[in-house]
């Protein structure tokens, strides 16, 4: 098997969540933020730190087989490379803002100057929908842009929503793009090896969306108690030493998992344990 390259964020919001889900998923990872290339012999991997902009870039082409990026990102950069996964983190919305109460519809849009760091999304936008604007490319902190007089209105990442705020602008217009991190590859690989980093990275997922839950309950109370934790393929039940009793154990989903608890309490479970899962393998 070759071994498989792999591109990861060095710097900005995505790279501390990107090393994290690697380190989850059983991959060395960088101690030093300096190190922009590391081998994990073990499990035959190589990293490439690199800037989330210029990610897709490198998997289109070919260089690097698998990345972590936006997909933003991906779908600025026009690159031949294609999301495989949605990865949970790095959540923003890609959206039109101008000053506030300026502007209430997309249509608005017309003759003025549209400041952003993606050229690529906005262009397509604006060309799907016939509306012929400037776009202005900056490469970053476009906030300011409208009152230095460079723009009328931008396009940009909004997350919380306070850069936009502090900068006395609001959004208008539908949402351009929902992004979030996402696993990419070059088109059709289906290699053994980036199966494998596939299987591992979701199964880390997987893990964080779930618990792990155990009770005890009497055996006229199961099938009540089972038809709310049915688990994966079926729950484990195993024999208890007290008399009509069975031990219950099955994944349950984390949100909501208190809520469960107390509905299996009052079924008469008793003894319920709630614990972490750290990978799986489904
Ligand atoms: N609050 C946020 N600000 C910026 N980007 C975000 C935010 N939340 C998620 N992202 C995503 O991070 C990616 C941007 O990568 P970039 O390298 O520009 O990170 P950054 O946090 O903006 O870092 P930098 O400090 O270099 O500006 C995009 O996919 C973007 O959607
Ligand atoms: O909605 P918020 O929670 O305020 O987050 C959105 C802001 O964060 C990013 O800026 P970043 O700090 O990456 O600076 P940049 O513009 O130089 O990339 C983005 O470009 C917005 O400005
Ligand atoms: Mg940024």
């Amino acid at each position: 098997m070759t071994r498989l390259k792999i591109a990861i964020p060095n710097k900005g919001s995505l790279s501390a969540a990107a090393t994290d889900i690697l380190r989850e998923s059983g991959y060395r990872q960088r101690t030093d933020t300096k190190e922009l290339r590391l081998l994990d012999a073990e499990n035959d991997v190589e990293f490439f730190y690199l800037r989330p902009r210029d990610i897709a870039l490198y998997v289109g082409e070919g260089t690097l087989d698998v990345g972590i990026t936006g997909r933003d990102l991906l779908l600025d950069s026009g690159a031949k490379a294609e999301e495989v996964m949605p990865l949970q983190f790095g959540r923003s919305t890609f959206r039109f803002a101008g000053p506030a109460g300026e502007h209430d519809a997309l249509a608005q849009l017309a003759g003025k100057r549209i400041a952003t760091s993606y050229t690529g999304i906005v262009q397509a936008f604006l060309d799907e929908r016939g509306i012929d604007a400037h776009v202005v490319r900056l490469d970053g902190a476009v906030e300011t842009s409208i009152q230095l007089g460079v723009a009328d209105v931008i396009a940009d990442v909004v997350e919380t929503g306070t850069t936009l705020r502090r900068a006395g602008l609001e959004v208008f217009g539908e949402p351009i793009l929902e992004s979030e991190a996402v696993l990419i590859s070059r088109v059709g690989n289906g290699s053994p090896a980036f199966e494998v980093f596939k299987r591992r990275i979701d199964g880390v997922l997987v893990a964080r969306g779930y618990v792990m839950m155990d009770y005890d309950i009497a055996i006229e109370n199961v099938d009540a108690a089972v038809a709310k934790t049915p688990g994966m393929e079926g729950p484990t039940i195993s024999p208890l030493q007290r008399e009509g009793w069975v031990a219950v154990r099955a994944m349950v989903p984390r949100d909501g998992a208190q809520r469960l608890m107390d509905e299996l309490y009052d079924l008469g479970a008793r003894a319920i344990l709630l614990t972490d899962i750290h990978a799986c393998r489904l």
